[in-house]
């Protein structure tokens, strides 16, 4: 730590909580992190790797906000404390980035409200990779009408929400590559959630798949077939430490903006335009 930004991270204990802890610690633009938690005694302390500024009850988020002059709120948690995190950040006028994946139409309906209010960028996964594979995704699906699609994700056995935020947010980018503008809504193709029994293959489907095993990080597999060949696209979380990077590079760049939607693809631009300048 050694830059100006105060970050706030939600579920500091958690599997993320923990990951964005120890990146904040490491990273050049964090001067300070605050973290909430609803056990605050499971929160690396004192001489720990990672152990916060300060730490306060997740209850007490909206005051320690203020109190600690937070810039950006950081969550990656479950949807139901997430939406109460999010509407105090937007009270204090608190820039939020958001993890978390799995909200629900209410849910989605505070997120809407919260961008409103405050800068927002919510991504449904913060690593490079996967920006780059949703960019070859979209221009295979262009390239290739008519082809099969099967979209499989693998996670670890404690993982709630089933598809993934990353494998809901591909099949959106399949619909619109195939200028279905689809979303979950059902305006696109319809989704095929594993197959039984008497189930052939219809029309334009996707199939999707969703895996829970041991302590896999997390796994997308785009699967293209048709016209005698096959192409698959695949991306292979190697760590939660790629996931925490993202989200910080994201709360430096969204530090100060207008209040709005901004998208994580904004923040990847801005870094590979710096290296072009660098470079030059
Ligand atoms: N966008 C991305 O790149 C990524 C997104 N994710 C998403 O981030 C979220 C968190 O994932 P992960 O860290 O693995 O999950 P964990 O279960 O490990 O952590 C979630 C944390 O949320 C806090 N929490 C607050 N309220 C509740 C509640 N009612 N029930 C349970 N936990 C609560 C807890 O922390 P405490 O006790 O400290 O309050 C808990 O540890 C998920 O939605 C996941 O899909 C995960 C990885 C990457
Ligand atoms: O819960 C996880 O672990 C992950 N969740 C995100 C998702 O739902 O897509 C991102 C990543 O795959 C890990």
């Amino acid at each position: 730590m050694g830059g100006d930004l105060t970050v706030a991270i939600t579920g500091a204990s958690g599997r993320m909580g923990g990951e964005l802890l120890s990146a904040a610690a490491d990273h050049d633009d964090v001067g300070s992190v605050l973290a909430a938690s609803r056990t605050p005694e499971n929160v690396p302390s004192g001489d720990a790797p990672g152990a916060p500024d300060a730490v306060v009850e997740d209850a007490d988020l909206g005051a320690a906000l203020d109190e600690h002059d937070v810039d950006v709120l950081v969550d990656f948690t479950v949807p139901e404390a997430s939406v109460e995190y999010l509407r105090a950040a937007a009270d204090e006028g608190v820039a939020v980035v958001v993890g978390t994946t799995g909200y629900d139409e209410a849910g989605e309906e505070t997120l809407d409200s919260v961008a409103s209010e405050v800068p927002f960028l919510r991504a449904s996964n913060f690593s490079r990779g996967v920006g780059a594979l949703r960019r070859a995704v979209r221009e295979a699906v262009a390239a290739l009408p008519g082809y099969d699609v099967e979209v499989t994700e693998t996670h670890h056995n404690g993982k709630r929400d089933a598809p993934s935020g990353t494998a809901l947010t591909i099949l959106d980018d399949i619909d619109d590559a195939r200028g279905s503008g689809g979303d979950a809504s059902g305006d696109g193709a319809e989704r095929v959630h594993g197959r039984v029994g008497e189930q052939p293959r219809e029309g334009d489907e996707i199939g999707v798949h969703a895996r829970r095993a041991g302590d896999v990080t997390g796994e997308h597999e785009i699967l293209l077939a048709g016209n005698e060949e096959v192409l698959e696209l695949t991306h292979r979380a190697g760590s939660r430490g790629i996931f925490a990077a993202g989200a910080l590079d994201a709360a430096v760049w969204l530090a100060g903006r207008d209040a709005g939607r901004y998208d994580f693809d904004e923040v990847l631009d801005a870094d590979a335009d710096d290296t072009d300048t660098d470079s030059q």
